[in-house]
């Protein structure tokens, strides 16, 4: 259950970091003021080459992510027709006999990277798993897709040396990967203008994050969750995201599926929006704010009785950069300390990966996967 409650107080559970979490549920007079719908941005300025349209970008940029951690982007400047076409791949690919999916089952790696079969995943501890099935690729500079993306010279040796991707060989799946290369390499371009506008709403010049995200750790999850009948089901628990922001690709369901925790602990949904994408700070952001911008806490609940499909792009730092909460944003004397990116990550993968089932599926002992 991810609701609880006392005799007089009712609280909604998370996951943090993979820290249970619970907030506390204000309604009346005990309302605090926060958010109650997902802010429109328009993202035509982000192409402007006059720096003023990108500051002004930048000031309703900082204050959602102050205010709500979570925004739409609308006139994102993304080809639709890149969007429509990896949706139409991305279904496709869930129609595929469970056996050729298999083949890329996500814990033969890892990364946990390929796919994840319906209930594997449980972000939410009290439920019987996530009713979802997706995949997941990530940054790997054994893939040339990849390597014509990044300048070679930035690469340490260390992170070219071992494939991390698993792609479908069978001839009927041979269509996905240079449909999820066409995908990864737009959203891959649009983040890395995001994070200029990410530095200047923070007050800082617009490359100061470029320097430690040359060869960022990325990933798209391609996922699918069917309709779920019962309450008691989640399609992702709730949680928050390890990277510095997430851009979210949603079908067009008519009920919201996607819904962001305010901080009277209400869910907010976040209807989907015809030629839109939402970016939401995750915690690498939070970090690096010293928690002035907020990585909210989202989950999936998917009961209109339509298929949805999702794609979100994960954009982080680089694995080996370490990251530090800027200097103006620090107060007073607290002491800070840098965080190791890719320790950071792996921690919060480790976590997902044992709250995992076992690959039969079954509930119970949550061992570490067979590579
Ligand atoms: O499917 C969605 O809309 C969001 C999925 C999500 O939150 C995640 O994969 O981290
Ligand atoms: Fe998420």
């Amino acid at each position: 259950m991810s609701t609880t409650q006392t005799e007089t107080e009712t609280y909604v559970h998370y996951h943090d970091g993979g820290v249970p979490g619970r907030r506390r549920v204000l309604t009346g007079k005990a309302a605090k003021p926060t958010f109650s719908a997902v802010p429109k941005i328009d993202f035509r300025r982000i192409y402007s080459d006059k720096l003023e349209d990108r500051q002004e970008l930048a000031k309703e940029v900082g204050a959602a992510c102050r205010d709500v951690g979570f925004f739409y982007a609308v006139n994102h400047g993304v080809d639709e027709a890149v969007l429509e076409d990896t949706f139409e791949a991305v279904k496709k690919y869930f129609d595929l006999p469970t056996e050729v999916k298999m083949e890329t089952h996500n814990q033969k790696t890892e990364k946990f990277r390929g796919y994840e079969a319906f209930l594997e995943g449980k972000l939410d501890p009290s439920t019987r798993g996530d009713l979802k099935e997706g995949f997941l690729m990530g940054e790997d500079f054994t893939d040339p897709e990849q390597l014509a993306l990044l300048s070679p010279a930035s690469l340490p040796t260390s992170l070219t040396s071992a494939p991390r991707n698993q792609w479908p060989s069978h001839p009927s799946a041979l269509f996905f990967r240079p449909a999820i290369y066409r995908y990864y390499t737009s959203m891959f371009h649009f983040s890395k203008r995001l994070l200029h506008i990410f530095a200047l709403g923070l007050g800082l010049p617009e490359t100061h994050f470029d320097a430690i995200t040359t060869h960022p750790m990325t990933n798209v999850r391609a996922v699918h969750y069917p309709p779920q009948h019962s309450d008691a089901d989640v399609g992702i628990g709730a949680h928050t995201d390890f990277c510095w922001f997430t851009l979210v690709c949603q079908s067009r369901t008519a009920y919201p599926a996607l819904e962001v925790l305010n901080g009277n602990g209400i869910w907010i949904p976040v209807q989907p929006q015809p030629a839109s994408f939402v970016v939401n700070v995750a915690d690498f952001l939070k970090l690096v704010t010293g928690g002035t911008w907020q990585s909210t806490v989202h989950r999936v609940r998917n009961m209109g009785g339509e298929e949805r499909y999702s794609m979100p792009f994960f954009f982080s730092p680089n694995e080996d950069a370490r990251v530090g909460v800027v200097e103006h944003l620090r107060k007073g004397d607290k002491k800070y300390e840098d965080i190791g990116v890719g320790e950071y990550f792996q921690k919060r993968l480790d976590i997902d990966r044992t709250t995992h089932l076992d690959g039969d599926g079954k509930e119970g002992e949550r061992k570490r996967p067979r590579y």
